[in-house]
């Protein structure tokens, strides 16, 4: 009877809330609205009645409902804490989330999830328990969610003296605050603002008109290319305003029509009119100046948005290819691949490149994250470690700074991109390092090392591709050799904090898209080193603390 003891005495106490210890990690708080009739606990023995209940859970502020059934049980294991036995298939639900699939940047479950991934016993049920979390939000508790995060997030910037985040023309670019060991719990307060406000907007327009808007986001897409294909970021002074009139005549293009453009950018906080018929910067439209952003956008608008267009007729008529030269992309680039457009093409090449530097250098995808997120002592201390398709080597050079006795070969097709490298390398570290011309898909020469490390190669190819990529390294491997992938492993839907989510699977999307390849999921993973050659052994999938990569690991195993 100790649940009914502490039910009895949180509404004697009147708390709104219980502390259910979940695991060693965290606690979770439950509403004390709970009416469950039947919990017999003792300590030595345990037995809960059949009964179906709804549960109102508030999970770190989320609502959630979740029908729970319960079967008849009877056990000798004593209860493992008082509310043990009853909210077992909670607890099973919240504790299953496995460490490998650490599902928020920080390595927690994210405040707005409640179930868990693969290892779940019945990940269906989670899922539509995760949906109903999506679904059925309350304005009042999203606005309440709202005003308690926003409030956390300004106490602090206020107390840190901050510059406060903004869209006026001196505004920080970025959200001003860092991202530290100390920061974490306001950055988990920024997270459950933003899923809460996106909820509450979602929700206040309702699906009718939000799925008219959506289809309608072409335009803005269509402002901010209208904007930098004119330059007109460099034609409006950083100080002080400029009119319609003139910034038509400095783009030849009449002033109505800047005008329409612009306006409807201001609806976005890009440039604001400080007075009639006056344009001048925010700090959103200021970043427009800025090269990687123009670059990222011109990626999407000039190359990307046109084969959006084609997913359908890519879908119609080539629906089970996995070539790169059969893809939307190539229906709208004149049946070019991408490879093919950005190779005939060294300016969009290069273009590219930066692109991929904004959206892929950023803090949770830096190289330190492989080298501390990784045990490397396992490995014998003068290991051996090939980089396949390693670029320049970079992620080898921070590997090595790390491990003074690895030696390492970095691989990769364009000997341009192996000799930047080694011309760049340290004189200390020349004499570890090795550099080779090598095709992937081709039988890898380099034999009987410890690591064959692949990171960003093979989300670029679909599973034909990816699992010659592995059966090309199998006859080069001894027993104990691992293959270490490191790219995105995709969550289970709902598991993870929902702009992560949201980023990861766009950029799936467009890898179909682009590439007619895709970003795995575990299974995936899994399946594919079982396909490539039986004595693989799959280790999982890690996810290093503040990570937006995974980190996917396979031992080849002949003894
Ligand atoms: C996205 S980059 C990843 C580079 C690096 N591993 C990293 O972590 O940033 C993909 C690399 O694969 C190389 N590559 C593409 N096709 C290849 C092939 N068939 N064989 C070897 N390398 C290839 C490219 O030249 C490029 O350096």
């Amino acid at each position: 009877m100790m649940l009914q003891r502490s039910l009895r005495r949180t509404r004697q106490s009147g708390l709104q809330t219980l502390l259910f210890s979940t695991d060693r990690r965290r606690q979770v708080e439950l509403k004390s609205q709970i009416d469950i009739p039947v919990v017999v606990s003792t300590n030595s023995s345990s037995s809960t009645s059949t009964s179906t209940n709804i549960i109102n859970v508030n999970d770190r502020g989320d609502h959630v409902r979740i029908n729970t059934t319960f079967q008849k049980q009877e056990t000798d294991a004593p209860a493992p804490d008082h509310f043990g036995v009853l909210f077992h298939p909670i607890r099973k639900l919240l504790s299953s989330w496995p460490a490998s699939r650490a599902p928020d940047t920080n390595g927690r479950r994210h405040p707005n999830c409640i179930q868990s991934s693969a290892t779940m016993a019945d990940p269906a049920a989670a899922i539509s328990a995760g949906a109903a979390v999506q679904l059925r939000p309350k304005l009042s508790e999203l606005a309440a969610q709202i005003s308690a995060n926003a409030k956390i997030v300004e106490d602090y910037i206020e107390a840190q003296g901050l510059p406060y985040p903004s869209f006026a023309t001196d505004g920080p670019s970025n959200f001003p605050i860092p991202e530290t060991a100390e920061t974490e719990k306001i950055h988990e307060a920024r997270q459950a603002l933003l899923t809460a406000s996106k909820r509450i907007y979602d929700l206040a327009t309702g699906p009718n008109e939000y799925l008219r808007w959506m289809v309608w986001n072409y335009n803005d897409v269509s402002t901010l290319h209208v904007a930098t294909a004119f330059d007109i970021p460099n034609i409006v002074p950083l100080d002080g305003d400029i009119s319609f009139a003139d910034i038509g005549k400095q783009c030849k293009v009449p002033e109505l029509k800047i005008r329409q453009v612009l306006r409807l950018a201001m609806t976005n906080r890009i440039f604001y009119e400080p007075r009639h018929g006056y344009v001048a910067h925010t700090a959103a439209s200021k970043l427009l100046r800025d090269e990687l952003m123009r670059n990222w956008i011109a990626y999407n608008t000039d190359d990307l948005a046109p084969a959006s267009l084609k997913v359908v007729e890519a879908l119609q008529t080539l629906p089970d290819s996995g070539e790169t030269s059969e893809t939307a992309f190539a229906l709208a680039h004149g049946g070019e691949s991408l490879f093919q457009f950005l190779g005939a093409r060294p300016e969009r090449a290069k273009r590219f490149g930066t692109a991929m530097s904004a959206f892929s250098t950023g803090q949770g995808y830096a190289v330190e994250h492989l080298v501390n997120g990784y045990d490397w002592d396992q490995l014998p201390k003068d290991a051996t470690i090939v980089d396949v398709g390693g670029a320049t080597g970079f992620v080898s050079v921070e590997l090595a700074k790390a491990h003074s006795d690895f030696k390492f070969v970095v691989e990769d097709k364009v000997k341009a991109q192996l000799d930047l490298g080694q011309a760049q390398l340290d004189e200390a570290l020349k004499p570890r390092f090795e550099y080779l011309v090598h095709d992937f898909f081709t039988e890898q020469p380099i034999k009987g090392a410890d690591v064959y490390l692949i990171r960003w190669c093979m989300h670029n190819w679909s599973d034909k591709y990816a699992l010659i990529m592995i059966k090309s390294l199998v006859p080069a491997l001894k027993n104990g050799s691992k293959v270490i992938i490191n790219e995105l492993a995709l969550p289970e839907p709902n598991t993870s904090n929902p702009w992560a989510e949201r980023r990861i699977r766009t950029l799936d999307m467009v890898m179909m898209m682009c590439l007619n390849a895709l970003e795995r999921e575990e299974g995936d993973w899994k399946r594919l080193f079982a396909e490539a050659d039986p004595r693989f052994r799959f280790d999982g999938v890690k996810q290093p603390p503040g990570c937006l990569m995974n980190i996917v690991e396979a031992t080849f195993v002949t003894e």
